[in-house]
């Protein structure tokens, strides 16, 4: 395949984003570390240098040699990428006076050849650098300034090659998608061929290669990315995958039943297998989130691994992981980024484990998960859902689990949802979910006094799951569902709306 990119990562926070605002153009981008250039440049038409935490100067920064690239194909350097353009070749990077972070607005916008076509005077760009190109490299063109960096944009003079010190890959560059486009279409002559169709061609043809004849045992959860998952996987080595639907007695009321119900047709075979005790008593008495997460992670570990010992040859762990799920729960690129959360499928496998891990969306985000499902015509039912945690209310109930807490949180959860599917409101929410809180209220109910659990209600909209803003739910809708969980659900006598949004709170209260 000729038509592609190369993103060649220095070790920034954002090189992932590069990828998908680069696959929003319906282009076909890879993603190498520095230090693994591929020795066979030649299916790339274009490439693009990421930022990175180092500093070009530092002795142990990144120093790739770009000999074969600069020069001979189009070349963009992003952030880092441009000092490092600037820096070797006859340039000046220095530490800037003051640092920069956020917000910078382009002036003198130089747009003749292209590069910057369509992007006008005052167009908000992002920042985050504390150095700063002094002296442009030799035979270099100003292209654009902000007020505080001289050399904001420049261009080689007789090459295709540029740099930008802003991002045009964070959503906070307004024009960074057209800027990307220019680069890569009117700068690079690249096609905007690449669909989710191709992804998924792509992705069959490689899980084939890779996988052959073993067999693959994949953790399905009903949920969006595990679907997805295994219908590729089921186009790709049909019967030799074995789907393993495990009950860990944190799923939502009926969910067990209605999820293995929805598959039947889908020509996958699929098991479910009931371990709610098992993970209840892991549980028992653990009060602490991330201790909560580990356990249950654990828990779904041993009993993937039973279930392989019964399917003989099986050699690969399936999990619907995606690229959100990775980023808060280690860092992604060796950076100095921190965990939020230990996402229950993130973290490899133990040693006593035999299998492989296959992860074909582990570079996706949410919404181009369901653009593929769209692609291999998976149910809206499917697709439509929102997403639910793999360590399910286990993360909602707050404090200790017990097998009456579930219970409760189940009912409650349940009028809520169907509330919303009710009034219309599901599809316009991302996702909502209810959680138990550790704390008890006074109330008043048939005149005696009750001292009950108070229950939060969280509904929000992203696009990703990477930010999200609460959802301004109608006050009617409120009140009907606040007294249906209150009059219907015994134990619960207070209902709160939680209104933060992310940053600086999480979806999951843990
Ligand atoms: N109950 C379960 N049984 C088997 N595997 C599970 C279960 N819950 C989660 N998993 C595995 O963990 C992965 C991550 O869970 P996660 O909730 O992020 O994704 P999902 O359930 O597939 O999709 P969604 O995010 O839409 O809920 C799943 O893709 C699946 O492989
Ligand atoms: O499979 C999962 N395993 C987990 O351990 C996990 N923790 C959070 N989530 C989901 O990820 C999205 C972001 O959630 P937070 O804002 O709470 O981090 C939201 O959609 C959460 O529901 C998880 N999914
Ligand atoms: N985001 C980046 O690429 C930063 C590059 C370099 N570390 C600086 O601080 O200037
Ligand atoms: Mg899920």
């Amino acid at each position: 395949m000729q038509n592609q990119v190369l993103i060649l990562d220095f070790g920034s926070q954002y090189t992932q984003l590069i990828a998908r605002r680069v696959r929003e153009l319906n282009i076909y981008s890879e993603i190498k570390p520095y230090n693994k250039l591929p020795e066979d440049l030649s299916a790339f038409q274009a490439v693009i240098l990421s930022g990175s935490p180092f500093s070009v100067r530092a002795e142990d920064a990144p120093h790739p040699d770009l000999s074969q690239i600069k020069g001979k194909k189009p070349l963009l350097g992003i952030c880092y990428g441009a000092q490092y353009l600037a820096h070797f070749h006859g340039g000046n990077v220095a530490p800037s006076a003051t640092r920069e972070y956020g917000r910078a607005h382009l002036a003198g916008i130089k747009s003749d050849d292209g590069f910057l076509s369509g992007i006008p005077e005052g167009s908000q760009v992002w920042m985050s650098h504390s150095d700063t190109i002094k002296e442009l490299p030799k035979g270099a063109v100003r292209l654009a300034s902000t007020e505080d960096v001289e050399n904001a944009a420049f261009k080689l003079k007789g090459e295709t090659t540029y740099g930008i010190q802003f991002h045009p890959e964070v959503y906070h560059t307004t024009e960074g998608k057209k800027l990307l486009e220019n680069f890569l279409v009117k700068i690079a002559g690249l096609k905007q061929d690449w669909t989710p169709d191709a992804f998924v061609e792509t992705s069959v043809a490689e899980l084939k290669q890779k996988i052959g004849s073993d067999k693959v045992i994949l953790g399905l959860s009903g949920g969006v990315d595990s679907s997805v998952a295994a219908m590729l996987l089921h186009r790709a080595i049909g019967s030799q995958l074995h789907c393993i639907f495990v009950n860990n007695g944190l799923l939502r009321k009926n969910e067990f039943h209605d999820v293995l119900e929805q598959y039947k047709g889908m020509g996958l075979n699929v098991k479910g297998v009931d371990a709610s005790a098992r993970f209840l008593d892991a549980l028992k008495g653990e009060a602490d989130p991330e201790k909560k997460r580990k356990i249950i992670g654990r828990v779904f570990i041993e009993v993937f691994d039973d279930e392989a010992h019964q399917v003989e040859n099986a050699k690969w762990l399936a999990q619907g992981t995606i690229y959100p799920d990775r980023i808060e729960s280690v860092s992604a690129s060796g950076g100095p980024s921190a965990t939020i959360k230990s996402h229950h499928n993130v973290g490899g496998l133990p040693d006593f484990m035999k299998l492989k891990v296959v992860e074909p969306l582990h570079l996706l985000f949410k919404d181009e998960v369901r653009r593929v499902g769209r692609s291999i015509g998976m149910p809206e039912a499917i697709l439509g859902r929102h997403p639910f945690p793999g360590p399910g209310l286990g993360i909602r109930i707050l404090g200790d689990i017990t097998a009456e807490k579930v219970s409760i949180l189940q009912e409650v959860d349940a009028i809520f949802i169907e509330g919303l599917k009710k009034w219309g409101l599901y599809d316009k929410v991302w996702q909502a979910g209810a959680m138990l809180l550790p704390v008890q209220s006074v109330g008043v109910m048939g005149d005696e006094r009750t001292y009950e659990k108070c229950v939060a209600l969280r509904a929000v909209e992203s696009t990703d799951g990477m930010t999200a803003d609460w959802v301004n739910l109608p006050y009617e809708f409120l009140q009907k569902t606040s007294n249906e969980i209150i009059n219907r659900v015994k134990g619960v006598n207070r209902v709160v709306y939680d209104i933060s949004s992310k940053p600086p709170a999480t979806i999951e209260w843990e």
